[in-house]
């Protein structure tokens, strides 16, 4: 069974392509020069010569939240014409079994804590990314509805905050994990006795290891030992990911001062904005499935650390 996992040089997709290795499972990947996902007829053909067997679609334009708040045309466009693309290509090739990521921010920015999956479209967004989060939405309706329509077997995970290896570091784009640990290690380099941390350090986050976030995919596909066969209409929608706790952004700088060797003053910028107040997954549907998170925060972060120590100079940042 050949899989085309869309977007395997990025942090997720890769995680999934090493799992996937290990299993000894035939891969097909294409990275975004040799295929443009959002090009219409290059997706088509493409799925037309390699028609695969199952699809995990990792690709999309993503970042913290200050480019969602900088680029939201790129962020709606791109992430929209990406899913149409690969999801009605699949389809129209044949593909049964298809994996769509989507993302926490789908919720409401006053669901009720933590936000089970029930809580899609009772509410307005977060402001900060609500055009990536419409192409979210967007991406579950699709799968939804191919698969009521056609019978399809085309199923969404909505991950919370993401982090590890392969991670985007850069200083103003990333998400929060990556730029701080950037931020605290260089601030250790240059003997800085001040770091600077966006917002009020106030606001609540979920974490979870990427490697987590790629078993979670293949068991929700069904594709690892423990597989998730109960094919009800209802699970044919989106499901959570992550660990069920969260940490405010306070308590995730210390942590990473701790694990970098930083020893300096931590201060607040509020004139950055802090986003959402909270974002805490209810995890319990997939929990009850049988899955859960392995890797606990502080050694995720070791781990990621580590992996930045190694890979410094050939780190993604854009
Ligand atoms: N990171 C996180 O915290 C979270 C991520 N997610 C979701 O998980 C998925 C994977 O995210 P993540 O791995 O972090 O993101 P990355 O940015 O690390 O990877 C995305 C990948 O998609 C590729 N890509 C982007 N645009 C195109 C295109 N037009 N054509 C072909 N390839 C393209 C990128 O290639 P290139 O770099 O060359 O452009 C990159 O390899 C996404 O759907 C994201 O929304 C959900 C929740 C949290
Ligand atoms: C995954 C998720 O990612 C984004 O939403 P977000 O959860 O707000 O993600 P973030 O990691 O950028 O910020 C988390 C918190 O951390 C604070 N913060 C402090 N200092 C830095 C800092 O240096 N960089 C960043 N990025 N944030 C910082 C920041 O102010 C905020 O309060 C969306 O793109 C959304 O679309 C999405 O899906």
């Amino acid at each position: 069974m050949a899989i085309y996992v869309a977007g395997h040089r990025g942090m997720v997709g890769s995680a999934i392509v090493r799992l996937l290795q290990e299993r000894g499972r035939e891969i097909i990947m294409r990275s975004h020069s040799e295929l443009d996902l959002t090009d219409q007829y290059a997706v088509k053909s493409f799925m037309q010569e390699y028609r695969p067997e199952a699809v995990i679609l990792a690709a999309a334009k993503v970042g913290g939240i200050q480019a969602n708040n900088s680029f939201p045309a790129d962020f709606i466009y791109e992430n929209l014409q990406i899913q149409c693309n690969v999801i009605h290509q699949a389809f129209k090739a044949g593909v049964r079994r298809l994996l769509f990521l989507g993302s926490s921010c789908i919720y409401p920015q006053k669901a009720a804590q933590p936000m089970s999956e029930n809580a899609l479209l009772t509410g307005t967004l977060e402001p900060t990314n609500e055009p990536y989060a419409i192409a979210k939405i967007a991406g579950i309706k699709l799968c939804e509805s191919y698969n009521r329509q056609f019978g399809t077997d085309y199923r969404s995970v909505m991950p919370t905050n993401l982090y590890g290896p392969n991670d985007n570091f850069h200083p103003e784009n990333s998400h929060v994990l990556p730029a701080l640990i950037r931020r605290f290690h260089e601030s250790v380099e240059r003997q800085s006795d001040e770091v600077v941390i966006w917002g009020t350090g106030k606001p609540r986050r979920e974490f979870l290891h990427v490697d987590d976030m790629a078993d979670a995919s293949l068991f929700v596909m069904g594709l690892e030992p423990r597989t998730y066969q109960a094919h009800t209409q209802q699970m044919l929608s989106h499901i959570n990911v992550g660990t069920g706790a969260d940490v405010s952004i306070a308590e995730l700088a210390h942590l990473v001062a701790k694990i970098t060797g930083y020893k300096g003053r931590i201060v607040y910028d509020p004139s950055r904005p802090d986003g959402t107040g909270r974002k805490l997954m209810d995890v319990s549907r997939l929990t009850n499935m049988g899955w859960a998170a392995k890797i606990d925060l502080e050694s995720g972060i070791r781990d990621t650390y580590q992996w930045f120590l190694e890979n410094r100079f050939e780190v993604r940042s854009k």
